[in-house]
């Protein structure tokens, strides 16, 4: 027997007989036996070994291989598929099946055994597709090295942009689109010359010509190319973006292949993928929900472009470089802010105190009537303010059309982020600000502003306001100490970054409302600002929530809302959100009170303790794009 074992491994390859071997193995079995009862060492774990039944198991699927290489099988049928559909609608149509019909009319209808079934039907059929051209039998010597390319298209774009040489003709791969068809395959790349598509040849077609012929083949697509001999080397870095403005290939003339562009809205953060070109990107729009990228214009190509071109809205130039509002509209807010001063001076000076909301002895800073019809002045007319706060950092991120952001999370021993409020006049940016200080004043905090006029008997300096001389005030605003300021009946009122930093220093939350230009002010390295916009809901629900409530204008105090003051509300916030969407890090629609503020405190929470898209100047103050 020992014999026998041995001349089947001195000779691997001789095949086995009908009961091969499971046989030796079992006459193994029997020895073993035999030697375990003498006690001779290892025979007993010897034999559990070889009893053991996974082994035998293998040994019996060894078999059957062992028979299926001996008899090489030939499928019966090529339609192994189409007969057991053919099987599960006759046995439906069995007016009372047996239970044997049932359980296979169930096996057939599992997914897996169709999928074999198939699988086995296109073994069958030999259906190896791609069928390649035969090798030419001669090569002359001068033959540039070509590759034959079979893509499966599947009715999904090649992902690859073509272009001509026009003094030879020949057609090359301008670009390979990121994650595309072609860029999956590994096979075609930017700069490999194409000798035929589909087996016609292309020199000295036209592009479009090229297109077509590839866009008439269904399923495959062969390409013959001449491969680029030295492919550039890329170190791409990763990159992201916000974008600064709306993009529209459609609308871009002067895009390589529109089909080939993405479109994008201000505020989209965009991930670069390949910046090989120095004029056209390749991006993807974030969150990730293509894996395909696609073409949208460089910095350099923006900035040296003419931009009606490029946006589909026209650029619309910060305050620091244009005034927001119309030499018109100025004019006619100027007469009725001087009219409504008049009449209504008494009415406002008295008003003062009824806005300084306190609890507890907790003063809510920032919430004083000159101060907010200083702003909602200052907002209406010329802005000075923001000139002042509008270094270079503001410039260049408006006058770019991406700003590079990165991911940040707040470390917990770092500062919170300053919270900033921005929506139309009246739309309920301080009632919110307002209320979401009261839920917790151990954790928000206002900005104590800063003004020149004098303080009343009961105000004290620090809390209400800080009061101080206009020579400081003017020191301040030339050495770009404020966020904002502006003056209102012949006094000047601010809020200074000190205050901001203090509350921030307390280990509070500063909640600050800005007027919409004043936004790059508190983009900065030292605020880290999240910037929250608040936007009216429709007309007709603006209507219905404000019913019982009250707005001050410029001239009349706590008066209800009229129409004319929703139509404005509605007007600015579209002017708002035209100019400044690209900076909104959240937006809360203010439509009923209670569920704005819990979104208010939300998105709070979220910009303290989340990851977030922050400008990269932030974390590196150098970057810039
Ligand atoms: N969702 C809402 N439903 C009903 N009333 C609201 C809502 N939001 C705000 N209001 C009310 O609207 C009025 C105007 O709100 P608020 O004073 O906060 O405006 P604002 O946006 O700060 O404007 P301004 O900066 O000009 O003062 C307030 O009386 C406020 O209580």
């Amino acid at each position: 027997m020992r014999q026998a074992v041995e001349a089947q491994v001195l000779s691997p390859h001789c095949e086995l007989g009908e009961h091969g071997l499971r046989q030796i193995l079992t006459d193994v079995i029997e020895e073993v036996r035999k030697s375990v009862n003498p006690d001779i060492d290892g025979a007993d774990i010897l034999h559990s070994l070889l009893n053991a039944s996974w082994l035998q198991s293998l040994l019996k699927v060894y078999e059957c291989l062992q028979r299926y290489l001996r008899n090489s099988p030939t499928p019966a049928l090529d339609y192994a598929s189409g007969l057991s559909l053919q099987l599960l609608i006759d046995i439906r149509s069995l007016p009372g099946c047996s239970e044997d019909a049932k359980e296979l009319y169930r096996l057939l209808r599992q997914p897996h055994l169709q999928a074999l079934l198939s699988a086995h039907d296109t073994v069958a059929q030999k259906d190896y597709e791609p069928v390649l051209p035969p090798m030419p039998e001669e090569l002359p010597d001068d033959e540039e090295a070509t590759r034959i390319v079979c893509l499966v298209k599947n009715k999904q774009p090649l992902g690859a942009t073509i272009k001509r040489n026009e003094i030879s003709g020949e057609i090359f791969i301008a670009r390979v689109i990121h994650g595309g068809l072609a860029d999956r395959s590994g096979l075609l790349h930017a700069g490999d010359r194409i000798v035929e598509v589909n087996g016609f040849p292309v020199d000295g077609m036209e592009p479009e010509q090229v297109i077509q012929v590839q866009a008439r083949s269904q399923g495959t697509i062969m390409f013959k190319v001449v491969p680029i001999t030295e492919r550039p080397v890329h170190s791409q870095t990763m990159l992201y973006v916000r974008a600064m403005a709306d993009y529209s290939p459609q609308q871009d003339p002067a895009i390589p292949c529109a089909d080939a562009g993405m479109s994008f809205r201000k505020g989209d953060v965009l991930e670069i993928v390949d910046q090989t070109d120095a004029l056209w990107w390749q991006a993807k729009k974030l969150p990730n929900s293509t894996a395909c990228a696609g073409l949208i214009p460089s910095t350099n190509l923006l900035k040296r472009s003419a931009r009606e071109f490029w946006w589909s809205q026209p650029y619309q130039p910060h305050a620091c470089i244009q005034t927001l509002s119309t030499v018109e509209e100025e004019e006619d807010l100027m007469a009725i802010d001087e009219k409504c001063v008049e009449a209504d001076e008494e009415a406002f000076e008295s008003a003062e105190d009824d806005l300084s909301s306190h609890t507890d002895s907790i003063y809510l800073a920032g919430f004083r009537r000159s101060m907010r019809l200083c702003r909602r002045r200052s907002h209406s007319t010329t802005q000075p303010s923001c000139h002042t706060r509008c270094p270079s950092s503001c410039y260049s991120a408006l006058n770019s059309p991406y700003e590079e952001v990165v991911r940040y999370q707040r470390h917990p021993q770092d500062t919170q982020r300053l919270i900033a409020l921005i929506g139309a006049s009246g739309v309920g940016v301080n009632e919110l600000r307002r209320r979401l200080i009261e839920l917790n004043p151990n954790v928000f905090q206002g900005a104590v502003p800063h003004t020149t006029r004098a303080p009343k008997g009961y105000e004290e300096c620090g809390r209400e306001y800080h009061f101080t001389s206009r020579e400081v005030f003017d020191n301040m605003v030339y050495n770009n100490r404020f966020l904002e300021y502006g003056e209102y009946k012949g006094n000047l009122y601010g809020t200074s970054i000190e205050s901001a930093r203090d509350v921030l220093n307390a280990g509070k939350i500063c909640v600050v409302d800005i007027e919409p230009n004043a936004v790059q002010a508190v983009r900065t390295h030292e605020l880290r600002a999240y910037v929250i916009y608040i936007k009216p809901p429709p007309l007709q629900r603006l209507r219905e929530t404000r019913q019982l409530s009250h707005i001050t204008t410029n001239y009349y105090v706590n008066r209800p809302f009229k129409d004319e003051d929703f139509q404005e509300i509605e007007e600015s916030a579209r002017k708002i959100e035209s100019q400044y969407l690209q900076f909104f890090d959240h937006v809360i629609v203010n439509e009923e009170l209670q569920d704005a503020c819990m979104q208010l405190l939300t998105a709070v929470r979220k910009a303290q303790d989340e990851p977030q898209w922050v400008p990269a100047t932030w974390i590196r103050p150098t970057a810039e794009l």
